[in-house]
């Protein structure tokens, strides 16, 4: 495939394959996904892997940050806890909070250019995900379970695993309805 290719046939995957991924992959992935511009070269990222055995604790610290009436965990919370039980490896990007608002911006732009980076690099070696940014990874119990420090921010909870189906691609908007093209110059 071609990197034109690699990038317009790349899905959001939710379906896997029950295959193990093995972490040396993962880790090689993430050598590739690496080379993503960085201001400053500050590497902003840090990771944290969940897989074999070690998703559960992924999957009890996504539990205990919902709301549980009465101390019972919700069937909503209990089917998507076994949902993400059927996922091999849950990867969560962490990055730091810098209190300058550039720093963090900038930081923010290379992380999200990194995680693309591995989805692309992935997808070429028919491994897909989701990246989830969903409530919890705001949530206390959450953040602090899985060993989130103070000054530090989730950026993405990526679930991933060898493919089993790609979803339809979704509508894109003809770029020219984007674009203002300034090839004139005047007073
Ligand atoms: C910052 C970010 C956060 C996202 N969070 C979620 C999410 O919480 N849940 C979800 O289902 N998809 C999430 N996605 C995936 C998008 O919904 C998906 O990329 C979009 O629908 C386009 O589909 P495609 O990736 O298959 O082209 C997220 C994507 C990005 C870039």
């Amino acid at each position: 495939m071609s990197i034109d290719e690699i990038i317009q046939s790349r899905r959001s995957i939710t379906s896997f394959k029950p295959d193990a991924v093995p972490t040396e992959e993962i880790i090689d992935l993430l050598e590739v996904a690496k080379w993503a511009p960085n201001h400053k070269m500050t590497e902003p990222w840090r990771f944290l892997l969940y897989t074999g055995e070690g998703t559960e604790t992924f999957i009890q610290a996504f539990i205990n940050s919902q709301p549980a009436p009465g101390g019972e965990v919700s069937d909503g919370v209990k089917r998507k806890a076994d949902h993400f039980r059927s996922i091999p490896v849950h990867l969560v990007v962490v990055m730091p909070e810098d209190p300058r608002q550039k720093t963090w911006d900038e930081d923010h732009a290379a992380v999200s250019a990194m995680i693309q980076n591995f989805q692309l690099a992935a997808w070429a070696r028919d491994i897909g995900m989701i990246w989830r940014s969903n409530d919890w990874i705001y949530n206390p119990t959450f953040r602090e379970s899985i060993g989130v420090e103070p000054g530090e921010k989730i950026v993405a909870t990526l679930m991933l695993g060898y493919i089993k189906d790609v979803p339809k691609p979704k509508k894109r908007t003809d770029i020219k309805e984007k674009l203002t093209i300034i090839d004139k110059y005047s007073e």
